[in-house]
């Protein structure tokens, strides 16, 4: 395979056309793609809709209807064609992106024009994501396993896996360690450790250290190239359209030409009169109403935000990865000019570990859920994509031994009965076993939810669906679900017992016991947070050890 081919395969295995932090919408939902089929094989709109209804799979139905051999297409004709056809815009463009998928699948064979639909709508379901396709880049690539951590690490810094795997196909492992922060391209997040007990904190980070208050928003890697301003999510999203204010404030407020900044967006407000000087942290939910397409002008008068940067990440074309956390703060706050919309983390630095308690509950007292903990050394780089050392976080909850939280992906619906009839009554919710690149359940939650989360939750998941069991996900038969989901949206549980457990799948291995989270309570949907983000396997034996629990 050529390079190009290469790369716009790495893209179309993960079922798209691009990174994820570039718009690739192709903008064709099961309408579309309905009436396209219907061209493609000469059959009526109705006679697709009814096979839809019944297989449940745009996909299938297109391979159904296909009854030509079709000569094998191109890789590069299909992804020209789907190019294209995220490209068609502006008046009469959906005829149009209709007549481009109904031409392409007419040529295409059964099998191909399956996973054409599925590509063009989004939902490809090979079962695996972009970690796998890393670990299959090293045999590739090298001819050999070993270079599968290597291929991570420097896939945290080019997290675009089309160019990742183009530069491998060229240079092979001469390719990695090459790649460097550049502007458009967002790293992954650099994360924090967390500990046992306060005495820690110094064990892991002793002498001197910064504390910093912990802002519980939404983490954004702001990349300025003059006034050009693009805001990126954790999950390496493009969010810029939903904050105008802070694209405003960083194009004023900020006087480099290039730069990149790591922050937390919060939703707060500050009192500026006179004799009144107090400030307000609002709940991650309140920002979470800026989750929209529409409105956006509006909704930024109802729920004013700001930016609490504490890293910076580039400036000026150089990267500042491997500078000292010292010396990268030091570069933070000369560049960037305070606003009400534009703030420096707040932090103490000391080595007494009673000063950082008082730190702690000065920032508990504001409301803030807790203070992350950072290294001053000379080594404490910006480790990105890591959960570091250099970093650690103290958060309340553990801090008074309340319950923990988990992160976990939705994998299943139960029927609901009574109120919640027409709803769910349950979720099966499940970890990530990062070895076995798969779901295993962990957990039935079905507390904690008001009419209105439920709701979000039935609509979010909607398009997730599925006829069978998804193939990465690991349930046993007494647990079976009544819907099944796709892994997609993460939901916070709390919760407070780790049991052994022989009807779920987390961490059972070659047993038949897996581990399961009790009395667990809904508390929100993570958002920002991708299925590949969630609790493993691991950190739940960890946590199951730790707490005795
Ligand atoms: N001053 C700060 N320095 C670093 N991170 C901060 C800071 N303030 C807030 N954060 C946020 O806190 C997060 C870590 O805290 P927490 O464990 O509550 O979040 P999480 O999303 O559940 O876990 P994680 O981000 O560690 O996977 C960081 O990812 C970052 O988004």
């Amino acid at each position: 395979m050529e390079g190009k081919e290469v790369k716009d395969s790495a893209y179309l295995f993960l079922g798209s056309i691009g990174p994820a932090f570039e718009n690739i919408a192709l903008g064709i939902g099961d309408k579309l793609a309905l009436k396209a089929i219907a061209w493609a094989y000469g059959v009526s709109e109705e006679d697709v809709k009814r096979r839809y209804s019944r297989i449940g799979d745009l996909g299938d139905v297109a391979f159904e209807l296909n009854m030509g051999e079709g000569k094998l297409l191109a890789i590069d004709e299909v992804f020209g064609r789907l190019k294209e056809i995220k490209e068609t815009t502006g008046k009469g463009s959906q005829e149009e992106k209709t007549e481009l998928l109904s031409s392409i699948l007419q040529r295409a064979s059964p099998k191909e024009g399956k996973y054409i639909v599925r590509i063009v709508l989004g939902k490809l379901r090979l079962g695996f994501g972009d970690q796998f396709l890393l670990e299959a880049f090293s045999t590739a690539f090298t001819g050999n396993k070993k270079y599968a951590a290597r291929i991570k690490e420097s896939y945290s810094v080019c997290t675009d896996i089309g160019e990742l795997a183009e530069s491998l196909a060229e240079y092979g492992p001469k390719a990695l360690g090459r790649f460097s922060i550049k502007l458009g391209r967002p790293v992954r997040s650099m994360l924090a450790q967390r500990v046992k007990i306060f005495e820690e904190l110094e064990e892991r980070i002793p002498g001197k250290k910064a504390a910093e208050e912990k802002y519980d928003g939404e983490r954004v890697q702001i990349h300025k190239n003059g006034k050009e301003v693009i805001a990126f999510s954790r999950k390496l999203e493009d969010i810029t359209a939903q904050y105008p204010d802070i694209v405003e404030a960083v194009r004023k407020g900020i006087l480099a030409e290039k730069i990149v900044l790591d922050g937390e967006i919060i939703a707060y407000v500050e009192n500026r009169k006179a004799n009144d000087s107090s400030e307000r942290f609002y709940s991650f939910q309140k920002l979470m109403k800026r989750r929209r397409k529409y409105e956006v002008q509006k909704y930024t008068e109802i729920y004013p935000v700001a930016v609490f940067f504490f890293d910076i990440l580039c400036l000026e074309g150089n990267s500042l990865l491997k500078k000292s956390y010292p010396e990268r703060r030091n570069l933070l706050e000369e560049h960037l000019r305070e606003s009400r919309t534009l703030r420096l983390a707040r932090r103490t630095i000391t080595n007494n570990l009673e000063e950082i308690e008082d730190f702690f509950n000065k920032a508990l007292e504001k409301r803030l859920e807790g203070i992350i903990i950072k290294s001053m050394d000379r080594n404490s780089i910006y480790e990105a994509g890591k959960r570091s050392w250099l970093w650690l976080k103290w958060k309340e909850e553990y801090a008074s031994g309340m319950r923990e939280t988990f992160d976990l992906v939705i994998v299943g619906k139960y029927y609901g009965r009574g109120k919640r009839k027409g709803s769910f009554g349950a979720l099966l919710c499940a970890v990530l076993n990062e070895e076995g690149h798969r779901f295993e359940t962990f957990t039935k939650v079905g507390t904690g939810f008001t009419e209105a989360n439920a709701k979000e939750i039935d609509n979010l998941l909607s398009e997730h669906i599925i006829a069978e069991v998804p193939k990465n996900v690991f349930i046993k038969s007494r647990m079976l679900p009544d819907i099944f989901v796709e892994p997609t949206l993460v939901i916070e549980v709390l919760g407070s017992e780790i049991t052994e457990s022989m009807g779920h799948t987390a961490g059972q291995g070659e047993g038949d016991t897996g581990l399961a989270l009790r009395f667990p309570r809904f508390l929100r949907i993570r958002y920002d947070k991708g299925p590949y983000d969630i609790t493993t396997v691991k950190e739940v034996w960890n946590f199951k050890e730790d707490k005795g629990i």
